[in-house]
């Protein structure tokens, strides 16, 4: 199987490393190194996993994957670059850290070592992800398709050219915080109504759980899928009257937006 090193085992590191565990890689052929030594023993006893430095989970690796903030990314690749990486084994980079170009790790690598750019996001954690690739300029197909194996164990796997990522860190990398943030305040209301915090929270959590369900199975557009719920000068009408007059819409063009720049704004400061 591939042997796998993730370099970060923060929240992103720990999401791919369990959704891959839990899709049934085997955890003899995964190694994680994380700089402090509380969390990666945290992560050794909750997995089960490997812990090392990076240069020996990358000299020891097929696919070396970047899971780090983007202001400690120069020093993770150089440190990686420092190691006997092996040309004959046909080894590569997958970074998973927002805004980093491919053509900033490129130069600092071995001449064309292969650099794959992806933007996951959490829901792998339960296998329910989505991780959108771009290959970098030296990846092949068969680079891209070894890497679309091993997420799409995780969830879906999309494929971008690079200069999209900014604007899918916005919709899917991000994307889960805004769900969250309207489920705390969908269960904020219900409680403002009288429900207690645990019934308003099993409603939504669960009115969650299936409209995604509905979105993922059904033909119908989000909008069909709303008229159907909306009864003609029913409570639906009223409640969507408000948010529509509160912004909702713009808030979250502004929202997405300002995530895409500040997914641009982190490539160029991240030196
Ligand atoms: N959290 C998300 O939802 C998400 C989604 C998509 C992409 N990302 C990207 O993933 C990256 C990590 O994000 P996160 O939320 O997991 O951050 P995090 O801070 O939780 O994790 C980063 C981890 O890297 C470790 N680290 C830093 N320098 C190191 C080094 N030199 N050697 C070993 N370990 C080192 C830190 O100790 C930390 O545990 C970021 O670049 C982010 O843009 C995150
Ligand atoms: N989490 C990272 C951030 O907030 C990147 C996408 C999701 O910067």
């Amino acid at each position: 199987m591939t042997r796998i090193a993730v370099i970060g085992g923060g929240r992103i590191g720990e999401a791919l490393i369990a959704g891959l565990l839990e899709s049934g890689h085997a955890v003899r052929d995964l190694v994680v190194a994380e700089k402090f030594e509380s969390r990666a023993a945290e992560l050794a006893s909750t997995y089960g996993i490997l812990t090392t430095s990076i240069s020996e989970a990358s000299e020891n690796a097929d696919v070396i994957v970047l899971a780090v903030k983007p202001g400690d990314a120069e020093s993770v690749v150089t440190e990686i670059a420092k190691t006997d990486l092996d040309g004959e084994r046909e080894q590569l980079i997958v970074s998973l850290i927002a805004g980093v170009p491919t053509a900033k790790f490129e130069p600092k690598l071995p001449a064309g070592f292969p650099v794959i750019r992806v933007m996951p996001n959490t829901p792998m954690l339960v296998g329910e992800g989505v991780s959108v690739l771009a290959p970098g300029r030296y990846a092949k197909a068969e680079h891209l398709e070894l890497v679309r194996t091993i997420l799409s164990s995780v969830g879906k796997v999309v494929t971008v050219k690079e200069n999209q990522l900014d604007a899918v860190t916005a919709v899917s990398g991000s994307g889960p915080a805004y769900f969250f943030l309207v489920a705390e305040a969908m269960v904020d209301a219900g409680v403002g109504l009288g429900l207690s915090r645990d019934v308003a929270s099993a409603l939504v959590v669960q009115t969650m759980v299936g409209s995604a369900a509905m979105l993922d199975r059904s033909d119908e557009t989000p909008t069909e899928l709303r008229y159907a719920v909306t009864s003609p000068g029913g409570t639906t009408a009223a409640a969507v009257r408000e948010l529509e007059s509160n912004g909702l819409r713009a808030a979250f063009f502004h929202a997405l937006s300002a995530a895409k720049d500040r997914s641009t704004e982190m490539g160029i400061t991240a030196e």
